[in-house]
This record gives structure tokens, C-alpha cells and sequence, in this order.
């Protein structure tokens, strides 16, 4: 039988380490945070460990998918109605880039599903706001559909988490092959075409499967005059998500999902309504709690085949994980059902290959495992930042490059509670993972780079039974 859906386990109760830091006299805890609040960089969470877990947990919609469709509406005349986008800091902040533009947006935290209802038709500037796209990845993505649509756009080189190299000259290869002129000036990247007269088809190869710059150019042929082949795409779910809300909007591409697109372009897309697929990532960090805390929960939405890599590895680890329905997974690592879980290896790579976005919360699970496994990091050269603070908990890990060799424990939970410091997303989330493992409190600071893609983390972790408590300065509340 699966968990009942409603068997919710909310657990507020404050433990005595966790009162110990709330007398710090500079911070409080807070129930609800405003969007300012998110990003403030003084943001902690504090966890009390270790926890058991149980109950269900609901999977929001994904960052990645909403961001980049967020962006496509630009291509749209006419209203697009967005359903189940996460209420996340980058979708905010990919929000905040759109009205730069002098998109309408309307926003509807009140509905369960965070819906977006979106107009891009009073568009009046082709430079979104530099500060903004600073701060994300995905935002440097309109630069596709504003050329394809305006004939012009300048936007800043982009944010977004700080794991390595991530340059943007595939995407500027791929526009020049659609005929725009591209330059990189002071910071940014400047495109129009020629005399005006818009984008035309063409061919492109990427040296490598880049998602981003394959959902941009996938955005820039829908308009293009012609036919565009591009080759070596990307395959990961997101950008067939994508592909999906281009084509009910009127795009014709055949090849999503595969490593070859075929588009040919149209003069015009129209608005549609869509429903943002659940977060693979956030799925997976969750199933990976569960198997850190030996707990036993359940997860809906989860389309299996996003997340199969991972599925395999925790089933190789020992863990037992059941399919209740289509979309519903019981995963077990509770004593009562498993022995104790295994090490195993895993390697990155793009999509069906492991998810590097789920890197680093494996390896938190991989330092409470029996034996020693070997992470190795192949999509990004430094995401590895989680290491160091693993480390501060108790964690044996030797390090060579983006190669981990991980010693699981002994005996006994290897993980005491320490002071950590998040410096990306996915490495914030394995430091909240331990922290849930480890014996006593740990305080994590950096806690907005966390927010950026975990929408209602404490609340969701607090059902499952976890005694985790955000703190934000008293200047700030
Ligand atoms: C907003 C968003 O969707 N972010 C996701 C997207 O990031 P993002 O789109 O940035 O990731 P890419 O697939 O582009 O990056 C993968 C690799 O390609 C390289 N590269 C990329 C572009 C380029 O022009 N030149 C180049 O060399 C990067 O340096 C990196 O080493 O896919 C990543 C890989 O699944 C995920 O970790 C991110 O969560
Ligand atoms: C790397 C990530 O995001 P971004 O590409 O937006 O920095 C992520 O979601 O793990």
C-alpha cells in the first residue's frame, strides 16, 4: 500500500540546539519569506538531525522548463496562460526580466499552481534589465526569440550558479548561422540581422549538447525565414518541454528528444495555455532524502523516464522503490525494509546521462553509504564546492579535479552537525540533505542560492517530519 496522500506529519516543534541559535539576538525565524527576503545573502537554515521522514511530498513545477518557456513567450502574440510555475527566485527574477522588456504580467501566487498569465504583444525594448540577467542563467535565452521577433537585442552575459566555465559562444555561433550579426561589447552580447530583414534558416552543429543553446535556437528558427537543422542537441526533458509549448503555439519542429532538430520557421506564434511538467531535479532530491535519512516517503509527480539514471543507482544501493500509479513513487530505505544502503558510482553527462543536477545531493547520500564510490563530475569543470563543506560534517572525501572518491562510513552515522556555507544551489541542497543526516545542528548560511530553485523547501521538509527552521536578519523582517 502506498502512504496515504493525505498523511501529512507536520512536525514544528524546536528543538534545543535550534533555540540555542535562536537566541542569537541579530536573527528570527520566519514562517514566510517576501521575495526580497530569498535572496538576501545573510539567509540561514538551521536542521537538527537526524531525521526520520514520512509522509508524501508534492513535486512543483520545473525551474528549467518554466524559465525557458517564460522566455518563448516572447515569441507569442497574444496572452500565454502558464500553470504550476514554482515560486522560486530565478522565476521571479525571470519575471522581472520580461516587464523590463514591457511585458504584462500577471501573477497568481493564490492559486495552488502558480499561475502565470503573460503578454509580450507592448514589448518595447530590446535590452532587458542588465542586473536581473545577471543573476540567472535562463535569462540570457530571450536573447533568441527578441531576435527573432524584434529583428535586434542586446543582453548582458549571464548568472547563474557559480559551478565553472559557462560561456556562451555556442550560442552565439548558432545565431550567426541563422544569419545575425553578433558582437560581445562591454559585457554584452549585441545581435540584429541584416538590414533588418530577420533571421533565415540554416545549419548548425553544437560542439556539444548545450541545453541552453539549444532552447535558444530552437526559439530563434520557430521565426526564422526557412528551415534550420541543428545538430547535436541537447536531449534533456526540458528541452522537450519546450519544444511542446513552441509547437502548440503554432512552431513546427519534429526531432525533440532526439539529437536533431528540424524547424521550419513561421512568420507568427500565438499565445496558448500550458502546464509546467514537474521538477525531475527537485524529485530526485527528494527520493535521495529519503534514502540519506533511511526514511521511507512518497513523491508525486515524478515521470519515471526523467529520472531513470537515479532510480537505477538507489535501486543498485539497496533501496526499495515501488511506482504506486503513473506519476507516484514509495521509496524505502527504512531499516525495516532494506539492509544498510551500498555505495555506488556515478559519472555526469547529458541527458539520459546522470543528472549533474543531482550530483552533489548523491553525494551527500554516498558519504552514509557502506564502501567507497567515485563522483565524477563531466558536465561542468568546479562543482565541487559541496566537498569542502561535507568535509566540516565529517565526511571522508578525497578530491582530484571534478573526480571524488567518496568513503562511506564505518559504523554509525559518519556526520556531526557543523556550520556550512551554501555557495550554489544543488551544492546548498546536499548540505540540507547531510544536515537532515547528520547527528545534531547544522547552521547553513548562503541559504538564498538554495531558494533559487527549491520552492516551499522547509515547509516541504517540516511535513515530512524534519525539524528544519529558516533564519533571516531582524534588520530585514
Ligand atoms: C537554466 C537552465 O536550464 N540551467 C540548466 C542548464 O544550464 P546550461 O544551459 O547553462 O547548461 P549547458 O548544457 O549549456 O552547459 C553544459 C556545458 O556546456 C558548456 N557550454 C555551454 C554553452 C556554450 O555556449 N558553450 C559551452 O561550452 C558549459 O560550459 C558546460 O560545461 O543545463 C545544465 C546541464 O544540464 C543544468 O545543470 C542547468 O540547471
Ligand atoms: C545549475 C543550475 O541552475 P542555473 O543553470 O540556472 O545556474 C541548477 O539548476 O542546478
Amino acid at each position: 500500500m502506498a502512504t496515504p496522500l493525505s498523511s501529512f506529519n507536520f512536525n514544528p516543534s524546536t528543538s534545543t540546539n535550534t533555540k540555542t541559535l535562536l537566541q542569537n539576538p541579530h536573527y528570527t525565524y520566519t514562517h514566510f519569506l517576501s521575495n526580497s527576503q530569498t535572496q538576501n545573502p545573510d539567509l540561514k537554515l538551521t536542521i537538527t538531525g537526524p531525521s526520520r521522514l514520512c509522509g508524501h511530498v508534492p513535486i512543483s513545477g520545473s525551474k528549467n522548463s518554466a524559465l525557458a518557456i517564460l522566455a518563448a513567450t516572447l515569441c507569442c502574440s497574444g496572452t500565454c496562460k502558464l500553470n504550476n510555475v514554482p515560486n522560486v527566485s530565478d522565476t521571479r527574477d525571470m519575471a522581472s526580466i520580461l516587464t523590463s522588456l514591457g511585458a504584462q504580467i500577471h501573477v497568481s501566487l493564490s492559486q495552488s499552481d502558480g499561475q502565470y498569465l503573460v503578454n509580450t504583444d507592448g514589448v518595447h525594448s530590446v535590452e532587458p534589465c542588465s542586473d536581473a540577467i545577471r543573476k540567472i542563467r535562463g535569462g540570457f535565452f530571450v536573447i533568441g526569440p527578441l531576435l527573432a521577433r524584434f529583428g535586434e537585442a542586446t543582453v548582458a552575459l549571464p548568472g547563474g550558479c557559480d559551478i565553472g566555465a559557462r560561456p556562451v559562444d555556442l550560442f552565439i555561433r548558432g545565431l550567426r548561422a541563422l544569419g545575425a550579426i553578433v558582437y560581445v561589447r562591454n559585457g554584452k552580447v549585441q545581435a540584429c540581422t541584416e538590414n533588418g530583414r530577420g533571421l533565415v534558416g540554416g545549419r548548425f552543429q553544437l560542439d556539444y549538447p548545450s541545453v541552453g543553446a539549444t532552447e535558444t535556437l530552437m526559439m530563434a528558427a520557430c521565426m526564422a525565414d526557412g528551415v534550420t537543422v541543428l545538430s547535436n542537441v541537447a536531449q534533456e526533458p526540458e528541452v522537450v518541454d519546450l519544444a511542446c509549448f513552441l509547437t502548440e503555439c503554432g512552431a513546427c519542429i519534429e526531432g525533440a528528444g532526439s539529437d536533431q532538430l528540424i524547424i521550419k520557421g513561421k512568420c507568427q506564434l500565438h499565445g496558448v495555455e500550458c502546464t509546467i511538467s514537474p521538477d525531475r531535479i527537485e524529485a530526485g532530491t527528494f527520493m535521495l532524502a529519503a534514502a540519506i535519512t533511511r526514511s521511507c516517503i512518497s513523491v508525486s509527480r515524478v515521470i519515471p523516464s526523467h529520472l531513470t539514471c537515479l532510480i537505477d543507482k538507489l535501486l543498485t544501493s539497496g533501496c526499495k522503490i515501488r511506482q504506486c500509479n503513473h506519476d507516484t513513487f514509495e521509496i524505502s530505505a527504512a531499516s525495516t525494509d532494506v539492509k544498510d544502503l551500498r555505495g555506488f558510482d556515478i559519472k555526469t553527462g547529458p541527458f539520459p546521462g546522470f543528472p549533474t543536477d543531482l550530483q552533489p545531493q548523491t553525494m551527500s547520500l554516498l558519504t552514509t553509504c557502506i564502501g567507497s564510490s567515485i563522483v565524477e563530475e563531466c558536465v561542468f569543470d568546479k562543482r565541487m564546492g559541496h566537498v569542502k563543506e561535507l568535509r566540516k560534517l565529517g565526511a571522508r572525501i578525497q578530491l582530484c579535479g571534478s573526480t571524488a572518491l567518496v568513503f562511506g562510513k564505518d559504523k554509525g552515522s559518519p556526520l556531526r552537525g557543523s556550520q556550512l556555507v551554501a555557495t550554489d544551489l544543488r551544492g546548498g541542497m546536499a548540505l540540507v540533505l547531510a544536515g537532515l543526516a547528520a547527528e545534531g545542528t547544522t547552521e547553513i548560511s548562503g541559504a538564498a542560492h538554495i531558494y533559487r530553485g527549491y520552492e516551499n523547501l522547509e515547509m516541504k521538509f517540516q511535513f515530512l517530519g524534519a525539524d528544519i527552521k529558516r533564519l533571516i536578519p531582524l534588520a530585514c523582517t
